[in-house]
């Protein structure tokens, strides 16, 4: 993918409504390009944070500015004078108004509600289409590679999307390459390499793949997708937003602040993959409410990220690079270093020193950098902990509740991922808060029962509430 190709690729444009539309571990995992032979690679666990409004607070705002319908959306994230939940919400109004127009011109089109009761219907396409412009066997072969990624990185997630019908599996693969390349670029092997200046080439390029001009075969999928889904590219600009934050800012003030990081890094994922996933067609929930709920899965698992990973975020960092890299060599558009691409033994050790931990909580709290960088779990930590752990679980419940409203296939991968995300807390609590030296996890037995629980949950009809 280094090679400087930039695909041309015309993608038939269906819906005319869519407004064109760490202190890092070194564990090593394997990755298999299509064609040759696997290859190792590091992988850097990144961490973030979370927002400090209560769950009810989410919901009195929702109900106040659907029955008012006073907050229009105006088109950043960045004004001041607001909070951070008021910012992002906006962002939720305009990506559930957007959902909102594209299931109204299906219904229209139908001319009959009833046809919209299947699975297979609302945001689906099909698959079968084909034009003079495309070639569909190397988008078949992009989104394969999309598959292949994304088993590596996430195994349990990727078997989830074996649930999805096919082509809502392509397209969450090609979301899910598209966030994992962006995290990777600033927490993967090359992250010394990039600068705000590669993270302005990798957000031309998402512009670029927006417009139908995709660089390499896996943003070529992702064109493809938000063609034929009504996915805007406000999240994705978000998350590149994000990664700038984390290249300036090591610190968060308070919960406000570290609230817009989550969404920036994680809550994006959730409002990218509901147009994808889809909603019921006999859903009766509003479509901002399943929105917000996807807002809030995302933000829970971004604060129980940052909560599992404390001890690893603030400690050296740890750059073991042995092995080819070629393939994500130039992944902002520039190629990086030989050390980089080449996987010359590179090892760097420089104190990463992020807290992503609101500030002025740890103040509260009689903790200070210095106590993190200690390391020792004391009483006034553990207690801190349980404060953070219950404000995470908080957002957790408030996801539950658009769970249900999704499209039946979707609810299985989604239900486990939130299911076993959550059991880190609960690991975190086992190791007596020790999230300095112990890394919290599920361990496979407690994944593998999770799935009938998942499944239990995934067969609920939606809520028939208005
Ligand atoms: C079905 C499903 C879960 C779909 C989402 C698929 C998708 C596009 C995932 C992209 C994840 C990604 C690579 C994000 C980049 C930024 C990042 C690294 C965020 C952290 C994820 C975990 O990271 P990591 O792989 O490093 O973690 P481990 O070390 O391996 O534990 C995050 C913590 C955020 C992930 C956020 C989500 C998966 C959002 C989930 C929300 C939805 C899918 C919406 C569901 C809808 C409703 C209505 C609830």
């Amino acid at each position: 993918m280094s090679s400087g190709v930039h695909w041309v690729v015309c993608w038939p444009k269906e819906n005319t409504s869519h407004a064109l539309l760490s202190l890092t571990t070194t564990t090593t995992t394997t990755f298999l390009p299509r064609n040759g032979s696997p290859f190792r690679r590091s992988k850097m666990y990144s961490s973030s944070s979370f927002p400090s409004s209560s769950s009810s607070k989410l919901k009195l705002r929702l109900s106040t500015s659907l029955s008012t319908g006073a907050l229009a959306y105006s088109g950043t994230v960045a004004t001041p004078a607001r909070s951070s939940e008021e910012k992002v919400y906006e962002v939720v109004l305009k990506q559930a108004a957007l959902v909102r127009e594209h299931r109204n011109i299906y219904d229209n089109n139908n001319n009959n509600i009833t046809q919209n009761q299947n699975d297979s219907t609302a945001l689906d396409f099909n698959p079968t289409i084909t034009d003079g412009t495309t070639n569909w066997d190397l988008l078949n072969d992009a989104y394969f590679r999309c598959g292949e990624v994304c088993a590596e990185y996430a195994k349990t997630f990727y078997l989830g999307t074996l649930l999805m019908t096919p082509e809502r599996r392509k397209a969450v693969w090609a979301i899910y390459v598209w966030c994992r390349r962006t995290d990777e670029l600033v927490d993967g092997p090359n992250a010394p390499h990039i600068t705000p200046k590669a993270l302005d080439r990798w957000e031309q390029r998402l512009t670029d793949l927006f417009e139908g001009r995709p660089f390499d075969m896996y943003d070529a999928a992702l064109s493809h997708t938000v063609s034929k889904y009504p996915v805007d590219i406000q999240p994705f600009r978000d998350m590149i937003e994000g990664m700038r934050l984390d290249l300036r800012k090591p610190r968060y003030k308070n919960f406000d602040e570290l609230y817009l990081y989550c969404y920036y890094v994680a809550g994006t994922v959730g409002l990218m993959s509901v147009p994808v996933m889809g909603i019921a067609p006999e859903s009766k929930a509003s479509t901002e409410s399943v929105y917000n709920a996807a807002l809030a899965l995302g933000i829970a698992n971004q604060l129980t990220n940052i909560l599992r990973d404390v001890g690893e975020e603030a400690s050296p960092m740890q750059y073991k690079i042995n092995v080819p890299i070629s393939d994500f060599s130039s992944w902002a558009g520039k190629p990086l270093s030989n050390a980089a691409s080449f996987g010359a033994k590179l090892d760097i050790n420089a104190r990463r020193g992020r807290i992503y931990l609101p500030q002025d909580e740890l103040a509260q709290a009689g903790l200070s950098d210095e106590d993190i960088f200690r390391g020792k779990v004391t009483d006034k930590w553990r207690s801190f902990m349980k404060g953070q752990i219950k404000r995470a679980r908080m957002f957790f419940d408030e996801a539950e509740k658009g769970v249900a409203e999704l499209n039946s296939a979707s609810r299985w991968p989604v239900w486990a991922s939130l299911l076993l995300y959550r059991k880190i807390l609960d690991s975190i609590e086992a190791n007596d808060y020790d999230n300095f030296t112990k890394r919290a996890y599920v361990g496979k037995a407690k994944k593998f029962l999770s799935l009938p629980v998942a499944y239990a949950r995934a067969v609920m009809r939606p809520s028939q509430a208005a």
